[in-house]
C-alpha cells in the first residue's frame, strides 16, 4: 500500500487523502482499435469488498463487455476493481492490503492477448471511507484529466474522453433505495453523470429494484441478465472456508493460494484481530 502524504479533500464529499506515488494503474488500459471507430471508450469500475474476490466478480466485466458491445455504442477499454477501505467495517472484511493482493493475483490469471482488467488501491488505501461517488470522480479524474483520455485509435496520438461507469450487481441497485444508504445528491451524480451498468443477481428482483428509481435515474443503468446464472458470493466463500470446504473453481487458484498463506477467513480466527475493524480472520462485526 503506498504512503500517506498529506490530506485533501476532493468535490465536498468528504476527506481524502494524497497517497505518495500513487499513479493509477494503466498497464492493460487499450486505446480504441480500427473496429472501434465511432464508438465511445468505456471503463468500468466495480466497488466492493472482495473478501475475496471470486470468478463471478471478474465474470461481471465480461458480460458488461459484450453487453456494451452487442447493446450501446460502448468499447470498452479497461475495467477496474477497487477494494472498499478498512473504513467500510463490514461483517468479513479482511484487511484491504490482503483483498488488493487477492485482486490483483486474480487479474494476474487474465489470458495475456485479452487482458484488460486491473486494480486500483486508491479507495483501499484511505483511512476515510470513500462513497462511491467520490470514488467514480478519481477515476473520472486519473483517466480524463491525468491521462487526458483514451488514445482514439486514428494513429495520431489524439486522445478522446472516456466514460466512467459503476458496475455492480443488482443487489447494490436495490440498496439504492433504501434508506439512508445513498445520497440523493450522490446517486443523482453517481446515475446523471457517469451511469452504472449493473448484473443480474440471484435473491435480487431487477426489474422491481429498477421500477423503484426515479425514471431519470432508471434510463442509465444498463440492467444485464446473466445468461449462465452464478450464485457465488463472498459470504459463501467465507463460509466454505470456515467449515474446512473446497473453493476450488470458484475462486482463482493463487487467490487460494494467498487465502492459506496467510491464514484469512478461519473460522475461530486463528490469527487474531489486526485491529477492531478488520481482522486476519474476517469475522469482524460491524462497528457502530
Ligand atoms: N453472484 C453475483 N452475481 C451478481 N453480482 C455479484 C455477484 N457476486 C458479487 N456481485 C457484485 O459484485 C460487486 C462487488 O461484490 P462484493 O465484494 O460486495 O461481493 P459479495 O459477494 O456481494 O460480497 P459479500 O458476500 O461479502 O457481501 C457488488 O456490486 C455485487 O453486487
Ligand atoms: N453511499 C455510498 O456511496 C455507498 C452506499 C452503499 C454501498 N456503497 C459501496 O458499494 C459497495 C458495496 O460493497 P458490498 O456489497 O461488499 O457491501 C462498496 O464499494 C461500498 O463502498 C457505497
Amino acid at each position: 500500500m503506498s504512503e500517506e502524504q498529506g490530506t485533501s479533500t476532493a468535490n465536498g464529499h468528504g476527506q481524502t487523502t494524497e497517497l505518495k506515488g500513487y499513479s493509477l494503474p494503466t498497464d492493460v488500459l487499450t486505446g480504441l482499435q480500427e473496429k472501434d471507430r465511432g464508438r465511445i471508450p468505456l471503463v468500468l469500475c466495480a466497488c466492493g469488498s472482495f473478501s475475496p474476490v471470486t470468478y463471478l466478480h471478474l465474470r461481471m466485466f465480461e458480460m458488461a463487455k459484450d453487453w456494451a458491445r452487442l447493446h450501446t455504442n460502448y468499447t470498452v477499454v479497461g475495467g477496474y476493481l477497487s477494494p472498499v477501505g478498512d473504513a467500510y467495517k463490514k461483517k468479513g472484511l479482511a484487511p484491504a492490503e490482503d483483498r488488493v493482493k487477492m485482486c490483483e493475483l486474480a487479474c494476474s490469471t487474465q489470458e495475456q492477448k485479452v487482458r484488460f482488467l486491473m486494480v486500483d488501491n486508491w479507495e483501499a488505501s484511505q483511512s476515510a471511507y470513500q462513497p462511491t461517488a467520490q470514488v467514480l470522480d478519481h477515476f473520472n479524474h486519473e483517466i480524463n484529466t491525468v491521462l487526458g483520455g483514451i488514445d482514439d485509435g486514428t494513429g495520431t496520438s489524439t486522445k478522446t474522453p472516456a466514460k466512467i461507469a459503476l458496475l455492480g450487481g443488482a443487489d447494490l441497485l436495490e440498496t439504492f433505495t433504501q434508506p439512508g444508504v445513498w445520497s440523493t445528491a450522490d446517486l443523482d451524480h453517481i446515475l446523471t453523470d457517469y451511469g452504472a451498468f449493473i448484473i443480474e443477481r440471484a435473491g435480487t428482483d431487477m426489474a422491481d429494484a429498477l421500477q423503484r428509481l426515479k425514471p431519470e435515474w432508471r434510463e442509465r443503468v444498463h440492467a444485464i441478465h446473466q445468461q449462465i446464472r452464478n450464485d457465488v458470493s463472498s459470504t459463501k466463500i467465507r463460509d466454505f472456508l470456515s467449515q474446512d470446504m473446497s473453493i476450488r473453481y470458484l475462486v482463482p487458484e493463487l487467490v487460494i493460494s494467498y487465502i492459506n498463506d496467510h491464514g484469512l477467513y478461519l473460522k475461530d480466527g486463528a490469527n487474531g484481530a489486526v485491529d477492531g475493524t478488520a481482522a486476519k480472520n474476517g469475522v469482524v462485526e460491524i462497528a457502530d
